[in-house]
């Protein structure tokens, strides 16, 4: 018996199956639960070459095209300037699917290289790099907004690295104004868990690439500590990711200790 291959919706290039509607429904509740798009948004998607940005920008496209309102979607990468980075890939992939886009290649390898202090951390000072291209970059390509591919695991593993080695209850916002006052941020994989992204990747064939960092794969092992700490509370819990990210929408400021947040009976 010969197999066969699921089919791809033309218009968007997608293999529209089960998982593609999960997915997308999660996408559009994130969308209307706070309010990410409005009419006339242009929306900067940042595309690493990772499986979050790309289904984070297919996601987004395909939504575009069904959508009231009418929204611009500019996929932009940034080249850090690791040698193999394969920019040329994700070009590809984005030409081949009529996206607009912007790459920009930097130096930021070797500015990382000469500034950087012994024993800090390689990944914030690569990161706090990036997202500030990023802003100008939205800015440059008139987009009000700049859309990240954080998904739910991510959000979930931050609020638990703050608590643990930071001491402090935060996560990250799905909407927020950045620092430059002009873009905002959002992020429309809020309520996506990684789980569903790998095979939605894999099944569409996205051509993921390597960051191709210094420390790629064996950095952050704080935050790989929060996801095996996940991984087994699971097992007893199936729904213990969905009750953190339950507990960011559910916040009781008056039975925490934040002396700006808790009126203090006198
Ligand atoms: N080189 C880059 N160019 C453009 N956007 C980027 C780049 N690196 C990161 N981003 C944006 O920042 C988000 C978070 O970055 P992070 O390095 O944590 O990626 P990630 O969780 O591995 O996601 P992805 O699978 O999209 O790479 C990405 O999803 C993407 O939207």
């Amino acid at each position: 018996m010969t197999e066969t291959k699921p089919a791809r919706e033309p218009s968007t290039g997608l293999i529209e199956d089960a998982l593609f509607t999960r997915i997308k429904n999660r996408v559009g509740k994130a969308i209307h639960d706070f309010n990410l798009i409005s009419e006339g948004d242009r929306i900067a998607v940042a595309v690493s070459g990772g499986k979050d940005s790309y289904a984070m920008l297919h996601m987004l496209d395909t939504l575009r095209r069904r959508a009231p309102v009418r929204y611009e979607l500019v996929a932009i990468n940034i080249d850090s300037g690791y040698r193999g980075y394969r920019a040329d890939i994700i070009e590809e992939h984005l030409k081949e699917h009529g996206f607009t886009y912007h790459m920009e290649k930097t130096e930021h390898y070797d500015i990382i290289s000469e500034k950087r202090r012994p024993n800090s951390s390689y990944c914030s000072i690569c990161a706090r790099l990036k997202r500030g291209t990023l802003y100008t970059l939205a800015q440059q390509m008139g987009c009000n907004k700049l859309a990240l591919g954080h998904h739910m695991d991510d959000f979930i593993e931050t609020l638990l690295l703050n608590q643990f080695f930071v001491g402090s209850l935060k996560a990250m916002a799905p909407s927020m104004l950045a620092d430059n006052g002009v873009t905002t941020v959002i992020r429309p994989l809020v309520y996506v868990p990684e789980k569903e992204i790998i095979p939605f990747s894999r099944n569409n064939r996205f051509p993921v690439v390597c960051c191709c960092c210094p420390v790629c794969g064996t950095a952050d092992l704080q935050r790989k500590k929060m996801k095996e700490l996940l991984e087994t509370l699971e097992r007893d819990n199936p729904l213990v990711k969905r009750s953190l990210l339950k507990a960011l929408s559910n916040v009781h400021p008056r039975h925490l200790l934040d002396k700006g947040l808790t009126r203090i009976p006198s």
